[in-house]
Order: C-alpha cells, then structure tokens, then sequence
C-alpha cells in the first residue's frame, strides 16, 4: 500500500537529511506505528507519502503509483484517498460536530442525502453518538480528536495518517482514541500512526517501525517501544 524505495529527504536549509535512505513497505490493511525521538523523521515520512514534499533521492509509491509523477492537478484527488489526523485536531471552530464532518463531505460536492446518511454512522464508529449538535469548544480534547477522525474517514480513504494524534490527550483517552483508530483498521483502512508515546505502542502490539537521526533501526511485526534513545 506504501512503499519507500531507498529515500532520503534533505530539507534546503539543513545538511543532515531528515530521512536517510529509507527502505520499507506497509501492506494494505495494516496497523503500524511510526515511532522515535523528535527530529527522528517521522512526520517528514508522512509528508511524503502525502505528497506535501518531495523526495530528494528514491522514491515514495502509494497504492503501487509513485507519488513524484502524479500531475499538480491530479494531487487533490490522490489526497482524497488519505485521511489525516493531527496532535492539534484542527477542527472549524464555527462549525458544529456535524458541520465539521459534513464538510469534508461537502467540498466534494456530495448530496445532501449522502450527508444525511454517512455523517450520523461516522459519529457513531467514533463514539460521538448524540453529540452532533455541539461545538469543538464544548467537547473534551478526546471527543475533539473523535470528530477530527470521523472527518478523516468520512469519505472512505484507503489509508489514514495520524501524526501524534494522542499527543495533547492523557493516557486513558489517548487509549480510547487507540480502540476508535483500531476499530477503523478493522474495517479495512491502512492505518500508520507516527507517537513517541511507549505506552500506547506497547499496548497495542502492532508493527513498530523506529527511526532514529532519519533512518530505520528497528521494525518488529508486533514490536514494543522504550521510548526516544
Ligand atoms: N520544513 C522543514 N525545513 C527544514 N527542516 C525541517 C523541516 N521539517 C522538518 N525538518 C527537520 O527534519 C528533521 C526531521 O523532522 P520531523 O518533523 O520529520 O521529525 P519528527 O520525528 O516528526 O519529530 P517530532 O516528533 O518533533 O514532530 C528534523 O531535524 C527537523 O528539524
């Protein structure tokens, strides 16, 4: 589903690449956990499987396509196969929790139908039963990272990208938001989750590839994790 064939990423205002000859693959279907220190890479390896920034050397292919051909024009449609969750939930303040996951229905142009029907199932995956009339300010931190993924997937993508999702959370949500993330890889969503959080990792016991300095010096199938080095 993702594969790096030897890449290496050299920010231009840096000489010590962020990612350092990376080689791996995550199969369609998988739980696998991006782990490391801060710096180590993890959020530059999920740039460039969404084609935010380019390879400098090798190269990154989703879904068998190598992301450095596919046409400026074409990219919103490549992103439309990717769910995106953050540390930050990056939700619309104006915008109620419906509103907030109806609109990324919405840019797409879909039916008001659709909406009606899709966004209360999506509530209800990510356990925000009840809740579609609030707004993000009247949510817990927990509940504000359920609608970001509920707006994630509402939309069906192939694979979701979580960067840090747990990192603003204490430890018991930050587990329920692990059972929401399992429970979407359950119904057949790619999921790679960058943390540095050992206890979630070890928790879980999925696949845990680390970097360190930008590169791999670890990937066990149903690994744990120590923490930073
Ligand atoms: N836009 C950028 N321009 C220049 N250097 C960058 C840029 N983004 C990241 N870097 C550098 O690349 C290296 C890897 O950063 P990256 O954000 O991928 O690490 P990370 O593991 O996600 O860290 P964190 O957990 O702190 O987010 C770091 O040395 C960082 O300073």
């Amino acid at each position: 589903m993702i594969r790096f064939d030897n890449v290496a990423k050299v920010y231009d205002d840096t000489s010590r690449p962020a990612l350092d000859g990376i080689t791996t693959e995550i199969d369609r279907g998988a739980f696998t956990f991006l782990v490391g220190a801060s710096g180590s890479g993890k959020s530059t390896f999920i740039r460039l499987v969404l084609k935010e920034e380019a390879p400098s050397r090798g190269a990154v292919y989703v879904a068998g396509q190598n992301v450095s051909v596919i046409a400026p024009w074409r990219v919103p449609r490549f992103r439309r196969g990717i769910g995106v969750v953050f540390q930050d939930f990056r939700l619309l303040p104006g915008k109620t929790v419906f509103g907030n996951v109806a609109f990324a229905m919405q840019v797409l142009g879909r039916s008001r139908t659709a909406i009606k029907q899709t966004v209360p199932a999506v509530l209800e995956t990510v356990g925000l039963r009840g809740k579609d009339g609030r707004y993000p300010h009247e949510l817990s931190g927990g509940e504000q990272q359920r609608v970001a993924i509920a707006r994630a997937v509402v939309n069906r993508p192939a694979i979701l990208l979580a960067d840090e999702p747990t990192g603003n959370l204490d430890p018991a949500t930050s587990m329920d938001i692990m059972r929401v993330l399992d429970r979407i890889n359950q119904n057949g969503t790619t999921v790679v989750m960058a943390t540095h959080d050992g206890l979630i990792v070890n928790e879980m016991r999925r696949r845990v590839i680390e970097l360190d300095h930008g590169a791999i010096v670890r990937d066990d199938a149903a690994g744990i994790y120590e923490g930073a080095r």
